[in-house]
C-alpha cells in the first residue's frame, strides 16, 4: 500500500470534518475520493499533501510516517482546480520551475521537459505564456509541472472542475491513459459521479466526514455498502421498499411474475425510453428500457404491466418507508 491513512480526525472548531477515517489507497493506481460537497474529500487530500494538520490519527507515505512532514518533505506533487502558473514564465518555465530550484544540470532539465511537453501534448506551445493556452491546455501544464520532481503520489483537487463538458471529458480520457503509461500513484477528488466512475480504479466514497465504501467503480455499483453510495452513483427508483436502478427494472405486458401496475407516461429520452408506471398499491416508479424492449413489449399510457427487478440486480432496503425516489417520476398514480 503506497498512502495508509489510519484514524485520521479533523475538527475546524465545532465542525467535525473528518470523523476516524481510515483509509489504504494502493500504490501505483488511480484513486478517487467521491462525495458531496462539503464532506470532506478536500480535507482529506490536504492532510494527505501536509497542507493541513489532522488532529489525531496517522498518515504514512511509502511506509514512511508523514505525520510531522511539511509539504515538501512529502515528495507529492499537486494540483489544484484553479491552478496559479508563473504568468511572466513560459510554459516551458513553468514545467522547469521545480527542477530549477532543485539546481539540476541544465542538459538534464531540457531534456525532462521536452519529454513532459510530449507526455502532455504541449510540445507546440513551450514558449507561450501561460495566458495564451486555453484552460485545458494550463491544466495539463499544471499536471506536466507536478510531475516533472517525479513525485511518489500526485493529488489533484478536482483538477478540471472549472472547465466546460466537453474539455472535462477530454481532459477525464487524456488523464486515464496519462496514468496508463506514467503509472504514478494518483488520487484525485471529485463531485462528479461519472468521472469517477470512468477514470479510477478504486474509489472512496466520503460523506460528512467518514468513508461510505472502499471499492472498484464495479463493486460500488452493483453491490453497493448502504442506500447513500446507491443513491449517490446513479439514478434510483423505489419498488416496495426496496430501492433499485431503473435500468434493472423489466417490465411485462401480461403474465403473473412482478407486480401489476398501470403505464402514466412514456418519455423518450436520446437512446432510451423512460416509461412511468403506478402500482396497484399507487406507488410511482420508473423504469428505463432501450428502444427495442419498449417496442417489443408493444406498450402505451394506460397499458396494464407487471413489474419486477431483474433477478441479480443491485438492490438496498429504504431506511424510511415515506422516503420518496431521489428522481421523482411525474407519474399521477392511478388505481
Ligand atoms: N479552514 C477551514 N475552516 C473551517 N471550516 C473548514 C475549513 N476547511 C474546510 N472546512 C469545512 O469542512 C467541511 C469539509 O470541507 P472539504 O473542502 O473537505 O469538503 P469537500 O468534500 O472537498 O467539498 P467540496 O467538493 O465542496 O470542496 C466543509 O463543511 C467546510 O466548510
Amino acid at each position: 500500500m503506497s498512502i495508509e491513512i489510519v484514524n485520521v480526525g479533523k475538527r475546524f472548531g465545532d465542525f467535525v470534518a473528518l470523523d476516524d477515517v481510515s483509509v489504504s489507497i494502493p500504490s501505483g493506481r488511480l484513486t478517487a475520493l467521491l462525495g458531496p460537497s462539503g464532506g470532506g474529500k478536500s480535507t482529506l487530500l490536504r492532510i494527505i499533501a501536509g497542507l493541513e494538520r489532522a488532529d489525531v490519527g496517522k498518515v504514512e507515505i511509502e511506509g514512511v510516517d508523514a505525520t510531522g512532514l511539511p509539504p515538501q518533505k512529502r515528495n507529492v506533487g499537486f494540483v489544484f482546480q484553479h491552478y496559479a502558473a508563473f504568468k511572466h514564465l513560459t510554459v516551458r518555465r513553468n514545467v522547469a520551475f521545480g527542477l530549477e530550484i532543485r539546481k539540476r544540470p541544465k542538459d538534464e532539465i531540457r531534456r525532462r521537459v521536452d519529454e513532459l511537453l510530449a507526455l502532455v501534448h504541449l510540445e507546440q506551445f513551450a514558449e507561450r505564456l501561460p495566458a495564451q493556452l486555453s484552460g485545458g491546455q494550463r491544466q495539463r501544464m499544471a499536471l506536466a509541472r507536478a510531475l516533472a520532481v517525479e513525485p511518489t503520489v500526485l493529488l489533484l483537487d478536482e483538477p478540471f472542475g472549472a472547465l466546460d463538458a466537453k474539455v472535462r471529458k477530454e481532459l477525464r480520457d487524456w488523464l486515464r491513459r496519462l496514468h496508463d503509461e506514467v503509472h504514478v500513484t494518483t488520487v484525485f477528488v471529485t463531485h462528479d459521479q461519472e468521472e469517477a466512475l470512468e477514470v479510477a480504479d478504486e474509489i472512496v466514497v466520503i460523506n460528512e466526514g467518514r468513508v461510505e465504501q472502499i471499492g472498484s467503480p464495479d463493486d460500488l455499483y452493483d453491490r453497493p455498502a448502504n442506500e447513500f453510495v446507491m443513491r449517490f452513483l446513479g439514478p434510483v427508483t423505489q419498488l416496495g421498499d426496496q430501492l433499485v436502478r431503473p435500468h434493472d427494472l423489466q417490465l411485462f405486458s401480461g403474465g403473473t411474475t412482478g407486480v401489476a401496475a398501470r403505464v402514466t407516461r412514456v418519455t423518450r429520452i436520446g437512446f432510451e425510453i423512460r416509461v412511468d408506471v403506478a402500482t396497484t398499491g399507487g406507488q410511482p416508479v420508473t423504469v428505463t428500457l432501450t428502444r427495442n424492449e419498449f417496442l417489443a413489449l408493444g406498450i402505451a399510457v394506460d397499458s396494464e404491466v407487471r413489474v419486477q427487478l431483474a433477478p441479480g440486480s443491485p438492490s438496498t432496503t429504504v431506511s424510511t418507508p415515506e422516503q420518496r425516489t431521489a428522481e421523482p417520476s411525474l407519474a399521477t398514480t392511478t388505481s
